[in-house]
């Protein structure tokens, strides 16, 4: 059987008595949807329960909402690159765990829908009308995502009509589209950026749901970060709300690898590479001259994983700042103890922030604003000039050390650079399970891999809370280790990091989510 439903154990409802899906969903009730036009819809939350605990949250279909909608036979059957492949084909049934470290006992959890091609799908090659948007700040391997999305419509699918949205989600409606073609997009995953552009704000449900519907669009695939698959879950929704027959495809984009359930984001990889060319080049400044700091700012905003692996892997970082991590400059135990140490012990240091480190101390020390960008995030202050400046006057004040601090900022060049080999090899899977998943009739889902297996994740559990850096976790453990520095935490400070015991388990970059568990009990 290949269908859109797992053939195992029950659907769960609105009223299912198993979880409580008013507050695991993110959508408003059908009765808050609803218009005076009434369309059928399919409950907001869609989880298959079944024996041990196991759990399949679930990805919306468009048979949910769009009756008798006609299958057709999967193309690549017939290609020839692909219908030699034994098993190309997803099995209907396959779910990936979330959680793959279990106990005798314990409950097999949450499960994801598996990504994939399937036998049939749900558009006929002729009828798909595409476009592609990206969204948000820019990061490594935008093109090399928007190029395979164009490839394997084409390729796999034979899909023609493919268009860009130019400049983010407002070009949807203040904008002119662009062709993509293969032709088009062939060398473009050799450059940084995005060919569509990007832009921050300017969502607007109705007018680009107007848009699409009025241009006759059929599958919308949509690239960004959190800010971002929160707008598509809206997209999607008044999609659904208007009963049209239109997927909506999410792949997570993040530099900051602040997107929970998934690994890790695409273009993080690369940054954390290019991050040790900034290190390498403040480390040679550091040993070259008496005392000194080399200080790189990383970006991060709420997330420190590129300082914490870029520290983890250049091994020349004496102390690394992330936003998880509350310091202190003053005092024992405190940031300036730590570097007088470290330069009287090894004459030279590096330190790594991460730009949303320390945000609390900067805003007490600058009368800081409360301005946010087009999206409503809030601007950050610069930590990495008011740490070169706090450090320069710790240290001059009453001639206390003589000190050389350089400050190198290389986040945008980081961000603007193309993605390295394993991140192209990443984008093309995510590209090609998120054309797998509208060919087959999913919608409303964001695409990723989870343990290593590409998975259909639904918008909420995506944007539901940001992936942050466990620093009561056995990787942050290895920071310290590595560098040395001080924790900065009291006994207190770890009690309340710490959460259940499976928050602290390794393995992988994303920390667990605890809520469906706490729903299920
Ligand atoms: N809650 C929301 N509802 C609808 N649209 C949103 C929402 N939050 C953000 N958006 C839209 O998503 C787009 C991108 O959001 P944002 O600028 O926050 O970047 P992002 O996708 O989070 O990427 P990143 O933070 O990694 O750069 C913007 O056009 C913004 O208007
Ligand atoms: O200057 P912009 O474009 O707003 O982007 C800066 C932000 O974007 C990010 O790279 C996330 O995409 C953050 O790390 C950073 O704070
Ligand atoms: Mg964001």
């Amino acid at each position: 059987m290949d269908g859109p439903q797992s053939p195992s154990s029950t659907i769960t409802s609105l009223n299912s008595p198993t979880l409580n899906p008013r507050k695991l969903s993110p959508y408003p009730s059908q009765s808050e949807t609803m218009g005076s036009t009434s369309v059928a819809t399919a409950p907001a939350v869609k989880a298959v329960v079944g024996d041990a605990g196991y759990v399949l949250e679930d990805v919306p279909h468009l048979t949910d909402y769009v009756p008798d909608l006609p299958t057709f036979t999967n193309p690549l059957q017939n290609n020839p690159a692909y219908s030699v492949v034994k098993q190309y084909f997803v099995n209907a049934d396959d779910t990936v765990a979330q959680k793959i470290v279990v106990h005798k006992d314990s409950p097999r959890g949450t499960h994801f829908r598996r990504a994939g091609p399937r036998q049939r799908v749900y558009f006929e090659s002729d009828d798909v009308h595409a476009c592609i948007v990206t969204c948000g700040g820019l990061c490594p391997g935008l093109n090399t995502v928007i190029r395979e999305i164009v490839c394997g419509l084409n390729h796999m699918y034979g899909v023609k009509k493919i268009i860009g949205i130019d400049g983010g989600y407002r070009g949807f409606y203040a904008k002119n589209t662009v062709t993509l073609t293969p032709k088009v997009v062939n060398d473009i995953h050799k450059r940084g950026g995005t060919i569509l552009g990007t832009s921050r704000g300017g969502h607007d449900t109705t007018k680009i749901v107007d848009s699409i519907q009025d241009r006759g669009i059929n599958q919308v695939y949509i690239i960004g970060g959190d800010g971002t698959q929160r707008g598509a879950s809206v997209i999607f929704d008044e999609i659904r709300r208007r009963g049209l027959k239109v997927a909506v495809a999410g792949i997570p984009k993040t530099i900051d690898n602040d997107i929970p359930v998934i690994d890790k984001s695409f273009g993080f990889d690369t940054a954390v590479e290019e991050a040790q060319r900034a290190i390498n080049a403040a480390h040679v400044e550091a040993e070259s001259i008496e005392n000194g700091i080399g200080l790189v700012k990383l970006m991060g905003r709420y997330s420190g994983f590129i300082a914490m692996h870029a520290t983890l892997a250049s091994r020349d970082v004496d102390c690394c700042l992330i936003p998880e991590l509350p310091f202190y400059l003053d005092g024992p135990g405190g940031l300036f103890e730590y570097i007088e140490r470290r330069l009287k012990d090894n004459g030279h240091m590096v330190i790594v922030t991460a730009e949303g480190a320390g945000q609390d101390l900067v805003s007490e020390s600058i009368q800081a604003g409360n301005s946010k960008d087009a999206s409503g995030n809030k601007l950050l202050q610069d930590v990495g000039h008011w740490l070169t400046q706090k450090i320069k006057d710790h240290f001059s004040c009453r001639n206390k050390m003589t000190i050389n601090l350089k400050y190198i900022d290389p986040t945008y060049m980081i961000r603007a650079i193309p993605g390295n080999a394993s991140d192209n090899v990443y984008c093309t899977l995510l590209a090609q399970s998120a054309v797998h998943g509208a060919m087959a009739g999913f919608t409303g889902f964001t695409v990723g891999p989870v343990n290593g297996r590409h998975s259909y994740i639904p918008f909420h559990r995506i944007t539901e809370k940001p992936n942050n850096v466990v620093i009561t976790d056995r990787m942050w453990a290895r920071l310290l280790s590595s560098t040395n520095q001080p924790s900065f935490l009291t006994l207190k400070d770890v009690k309340e990091q710490e959460g259940p015991a499976e928050m602290l388990e390794e393995n992988h970059l994303c920390t667990d989510d605890r809520a469906v568990k706490e729903e299920i009990k």
